[in-house]
C-alpha cells in the first residue's frame, strides 16, 4: 500500500488499538520566531531541530530575500543576519506567520518588498498589521489587490522610526506578535496597545515575548494587554526548537479513538504552545494522560464529549472537533470565532465534512456544538488545510472507507504525516 499524495487519499482504518511512540519534528511556531529574530539578529545563530516543513522553508526563503543566509547543515539551520541591502518577492503559501512577520521585518529593507501568497492567504486578515506599520512610519502599497490583504507592497527605506500603536488584535495574536518581534529594530522601540475584544491565541504571545527576552531583548508586558519593546540589539543564539505539540495532537487522538496507547517523546516539561494543554483537554474527554521523564504517555479508553473554551489554543480545534464526533455525548467548543481567518474557515469546513460524513455539528457565533452520530465513509475536504486533513486521519481510524482530499497539505506543518501514520497502524511493515 502506498501513502503517498495522491489527490484522494484512502485513510486507513485501525484493524485495533494503537500501540506506538511517536516522535515529532520542531515546532512552526518557534522555528519561524527563531528565524525572524536569527535574522534580525547582530551576530549568527544555530536553529537546532528545526521544523523542516513548507512554512519554515517559506519562512527561510522570505528571509533570504531580505539578505539573511540561512544554511541548512547537519546540526540544524545556520542563520546569518538579513543585510536588508535591498528588496524582492516573498511568497507566504498560507502561512500566517509569514504574512503576519515578514512585513514588519521588510519595513528594514532598502528597496521594495512585494508580498503574495496562496488564492487563500489572499483573505486572511493583514489590515490591522498594515495599518499598524503606517501609524509607526513605514509606506505601504496594498492597492495591487483588495485593500488590507494581500497581495501588498513594502516600500522599504532601511529603518523605521517605531513608537506606539494601538491595534485591534482579537482575529489573530500574530498581529501582535509580528510588531514585537521587530519592534526591538525600530529607531524608538515600540508600544503595542490592544484595544478590542480578547485576544486568541495568548500562549503564542508568550511565546514571543520568552524568544525576545532569550535573546537579550527588554519586553515589558506587566500592563493587560499593553507590550512595551525597548529598542536594541537581537543577540545571536544557538538554540533547540521543541517538537511541535500541536501536531502531536492527531496521533494522541489515535490512542483514544482505538482505545490504544500512543507515546510522544521530547514533551518540554514547561512551555507556551498550546499544544501542551492537549493533556488537560484529552484528560477531560476521557483518556489518560502522563508526563513523566519527557514522554506524554495517552491511553485511551472511552471518549466523551467536552464544553470547552478553546480560545487560547484554537489550533488544536479540528483534532478535538474530530474526537468529538466519535464521542459518547455532545461538545460545546467556544471561543473560537477567529478560526474563520485561518487556512480556511475552519468552523463551517469541519461542519460541512463531518456532517457529510452523517454527523450533526452547528456552526455558532463563536464555535461548534458537536452531537455525535453513527459515521459513514465519503470524502473529507482539506480545503488545502493541514490540520483539517488530520482531523479527516482521525476520523478515518473509525469510519471505514472516508477518503481524505489532498493529504499532501498536511506538508504545511508536517511533510512525515502520511508515513508517520502508515507507521502509527503499522501499515508500512505490513505493505
Ligand atoms: O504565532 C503563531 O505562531 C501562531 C498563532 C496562532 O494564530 P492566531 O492567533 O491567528 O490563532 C496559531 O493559531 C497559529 O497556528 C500559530
Ligand atoms: C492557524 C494556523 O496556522 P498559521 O500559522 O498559518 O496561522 C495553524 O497552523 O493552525
Amino acid at each position: 500500500m502506498t501513502l503517498s499524495s495522491t489527490p484522494l487519499w484512502p485513510a486507513p482504518t485501525a484493524a485495533g488499538p494503537v500501540d506506538a511512540t511517536v516522535r515529532l519534528p520542531g515546532s512552526k511556531s518557534v522555528t519561524n520566531r527563531a528565524l525572524i529574530l536569527a535574522a534580525l539578529g547582530t551576530a549568527p545563530s544555530l536553529i537546532r531541530r528545526p521544523l523542516d516543513a513548507r512554512d519554515t522553508r517559506l519562512m527561510a526563503a522570505a528571509l533570504r530575500v531580505l539578505g539573511a543566509e540561512v544554511a541548512e547543515e547537519a546540526d540544524g539551520w545556520r542563520v546569518t543576519p538579513a543585510t536588508f541591502a535591498s528588496g524582492g518577492t516573498v511568497d507566504c503559501g498560507l502561512a500566517g506567520t509569514v504574512m503576519r512577520f515578514v512585513p514588519p521585518v521588510a519595513v528594514l529593507a532598502d528597496g521594495d518588498v512585494h508580498l503574495d501568497g496562496d488564492e487563500h492567504a489572499r483573505v486572511r486578515p493583514m489590515e490591522v498589521i498594515i495599518s499598524a506599520l503606517k501609524t509607526l512610519g513605514a509606506d505601504i502599497d496594498d492597492a495591487d489587490g483588495q485593500p488590507g490583504f494581500l497581495p501588498l507592497t513594502v516600500r522599504g527605506s532601511g529603518a523605521l522610526p517605531g513608537g506606539k500603536v494601538t491595534i485591534d488584535a482579537s482575529a489573530s495574536s500574530q498581529f501582535v506578535s509580528g510588531l514585537l518581534l521587530a519592534g526591538a529594530r525600530y529607531e524608538r522601540g515600540l508600544t503595542v496597545l490592544h484595544d478590542g475584544k480578547p485576544i486568541p491565541s495568548t500562549p503564542h504571545i508568550q511565546m514571543t515575548v520568552g524568544m525576545l527576552r532569550e535573546r537579550g531583548v527588554e519586553v515589558d508586558d506587566t500592563e493587560p494587554d499593553t507590550w512595551r519593546v525597548l529598542p536594541g540589539p537581537i543577540a545571536g543564539l544557538d538554540t533547540v526548537a521543541e517538537p511541535d505539540l500541536s501536531n502531536a495532537a492527531p496521533f494522541l487522538a489515535a490512542a483514544m479513538v482505538t482505545g490504544g496507547v500512543v507515546r510522544v517523546s521530547g514533551w518540554p516539561s514547561a512551555t507556551a504552545q498550546p499544544g501542551d494543554q492537549l493533556r488537560d483537554l484529552l484528560n477531560r474527554m476521557g483518556a489518560r494522560c502522563e508526563l513523566a521523564d519527557g514522554v506524554l504517555t495517552v491511553t485511551g479508553s472511552a471518549i466523551h464529549g467536552i464544553d470547552a473554551d478553546l480560545h487560547d489554543v484554537g489550533e488544536l480545534t479540528p483534532v478535538i472537533a474530530a474526537i468529538a464526533a466519535l464521542a459518547d455525548s455532545p461538545s460545546h467548543l467556544r471561543g473560537i470565532a477567529h478560526l474563520r481567518g485561518h487556512e480556511t474557515d475552519r468552523l463551517a469546513g469541519l461542519a460541512a465534512e463531518i456532517n457529510g460524513l452523517g454527523g450533526d455539528v452547528t456552526e455558532t457565533d463563536d464555535g461548534l456544538t458537536i452531537h455525535p452520530r453513527p459515521l459513514h465513509g465519503g470524502v473529507f475536504a482539506s480545503y488545502d488545510d493541514h490540520r483539517m486533513a488530520q482531523a479527516g486521519a482521525v476520523l478515518g481510524l473509525a469510519v471505514p472507507g472516508v477518503q481524505v482530499e489532498n493529504i499532501a497539505t498536511t506538508a504545511k506543518t508536517l511533510p512525515e504525516f502520511p508515513s508517520m501514520w502508515a507507521e502509527l497502524l503499522e501499515l508500512e511493515r505490513a505493505a
